[in-house]
């Protein structure tokens, strides 16, 4: 592709993305391209590394076109359903499992399979990798959240939020989860209508999320929150061009409205928090705030802040294309409808007229969870996870350089028939504890949750989010039938249906 086809592509996106404004299209082309001038001098200068190693081994692949490498290659793959049309094109090129490119103005190495996620966990526990989010995402969350933070710090805030995030905790809040999504369902789903499986996922996700987290259950407040969230996840899966009007600058005011509200929240709860000390409280924030780690410590304000935003924008997404998945494999699976139903209704009897949830009765929900957990095999929400090498390091015979991103992704552990048999399948019995046990689900081979330190933290929650939707939904006796059999599936900026998944409820 010729230089003034990416000018185009560019000015295209830009455009599609907010401008309609010529002027400020044909700026931010420029602005791109002297921004990518200096970073491919940086760049390259990344990639002496790879000069002065006369012996390492590099392994085969192609650096792509100058600065751009093969990003739009990359970028073309996931719109077209994800990241596997691009690797598997590659592996079959090179031969290899493990192959070096360049994206988004990064040398590479993209590895696949349980073995390379193991030595990428041993690798990032020796202290040979790390984490590596772009740094326009850590901008947006904040430079005190988990992903962007590491060493002492970080192990501090997962203890905390091991705490806060795990069974006990959730155990306070689950009752109160059950009646939101009780009323959700009610609300979304009528018999005769037409919905959106992707709106009601997405307001679903993130009116449990932010509720349970800062006790916000209020109309209008909650779906102005909402509206700054989407711009905000608009932002972090978009081009960092900062210029007026783009999607990076809106999820920037967002990012800043949102940070008002969880300051005023934790402001609030450290008052109260103060007066309730000793006592257990509902509110996840209340319990974030009390927290402290094996030392002591609590998370400062900044952390409490980004901390509490990347838990929002970590559970919204993720869980809302999880559910979305899942209606679609349960409406094209009747007889995983039929034992579903009979899950619930068992659960349900067990219940006396008008007692809430408990944690007990999610992790009851054992089939539901195999339904999930092979949703999210077949269809995992985030699409894979970056490292960056901290010096020259050695992986199957070849040589990774210091400074290098490798990327993993789950579709390339998940559809492979040396894990799982028949791949394509959906077949929640692989995750049924009984088959399981005997087929032996190999160490690293299933990952939704991402692998090593950085790992989920949200496990718990997501489970007891989506579960709960499953439950009401069956409990109502909604039945669905999709409008748009065919639909594709898009991945940007999110996994999800393109036309947002419309469907006739009947019951
Ligand atoms: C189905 C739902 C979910 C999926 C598939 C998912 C997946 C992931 C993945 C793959 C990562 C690791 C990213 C990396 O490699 O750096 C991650 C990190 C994280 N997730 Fe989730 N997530 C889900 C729901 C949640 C929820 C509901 C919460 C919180 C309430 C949450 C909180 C977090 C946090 C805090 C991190 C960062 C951990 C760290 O950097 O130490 N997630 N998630």
């Amino acid at each position: 592709m010729d230089v003034a086809s990416v000018g185009t592509l560019v000015a295209l996106v830009y455009a599609r993305v907010d401008l309609f404004n010529a002027a400020a299209a044909i700026g931010c082309v420029v602005t791109f391209f002297i921004l990518m001038t200096v970073a491919a001098s940086l760049t390259r200068r990344t990639s002496l590394n790879i000069q002065g190693m006369q012996h390492a081994q590099l392994p085969p692949g192609s650096m792509g076109l100058l600065w751009l490498g093969e990003t739009l290659q990359f970028l073309s793959s996931l719109r077209q359903g994800g990241p596997t049309k691009f690797m598997r094109e590659r592996t079959l090129k090179f031969r290899s499992p493990i192959f070096k490119t360049s994206l988004f103005l990064h040398p590479a190495v993209v590895v696949q399979g349980a073995d390379a996620n193991r030595f990428l966990v041993n690798g990032e526990n020796r202290q040979e990798l790390r984490n590596s989010w772009p740094s326009f995402t850590l901008e947006l969350l904040g430079w005190n959240a988990p992903p962007a933070v590491h060493g002492a710090q970080h192990k501090r805030q997962r203890q905390i939020l091991s705490g806060c995030l795990g069974p006990g905790a959730l155990q306070r809040v689950v009752g109160r989860a059950g009646t939101m999504t009780q009323k959700h369902v009610e609300a979304w789903w009528k018999d005769g209508e037409r919905i959106s499986v992707v709106k009601s996922v997405r307001n679903y996700a993130f009116h449990v999320a932010f509720s349970l987290l800062l006790g916000i259950e209020e109309e209008p407040a909650l779906s102005e929150m909402e509206r700054q969230f989407r711009s905000l996840a608009e932002g972090l899966a978009g081009l960092p061009i900062n210029l007026p009007g783009s999607r990076f600058r809106k999820a920037i005011r967002a990012r800043d409205q949102l940070r008002r509200q969880i300051d005023s929240a934790i402001r609030q709860r450290q008052n109260s928090a103060a007066a309730v000390d000793g006592e257990v409280s509902e509110e996840l924030l209340s319990q974030l705030i009390l927290a402290r780690d094996e030392n002591g410590c609590a998370l400062s304000l900044e952390e409490l802040r980004d901390v509490t935003l990347t838990l929002i924008v970590a559970g919204y997404d993720t869980a809302a294309t999880t559910l979305t998945f899942a209606l679609k494999f349960i409406e094209e699976n009747p007889s995983c409808r039929y034992r579903l139903v009979q899950e619930h209704e068992g659960i349900a009897s067990q219940k006396s007229a008008g007692e809430r949830m408990s944690w007990a009765d999610i992790t009851n929900m054992r089939y539901t969870w195999a339904v999930l957990q092979e949703t999210m095999r077949l269809r995992a929400p985030a699409l894979g996870g970056v490292k960056e090498t901290l010096k020259d390091i050695q992986y199957n015979g070849y040589t990774i350089p210091r400074g290098w991103k490798i990327f993993y992704t789950m579709a390339a552990t998940h559809q492979n028939d040396e894990y799982f048999k028949n791949p394509s399948k959906f077949d929640p019995s692989r995750f049924e504890i009984g088959k399981l046990q005997k087929e032996r689900l190999q160490p690293l081979s299933y990952v939704p949750f991402g692998i090593g330190p950085h790992a989920c933290k949200g496990i718990d929650f997501a489970r007891m989010s989506t579960s709960l939707y499953i439950h009401h939904l069956i409990m109502a006796k909604h039945k669905w039938t999709s409008l748009e059999p065919n639909e594709k599936i898009s991945c940007l900026p999110m996994l999800t249906l393109a036309k947002g998944y419309p469907i006739l409820v009947s019951s």
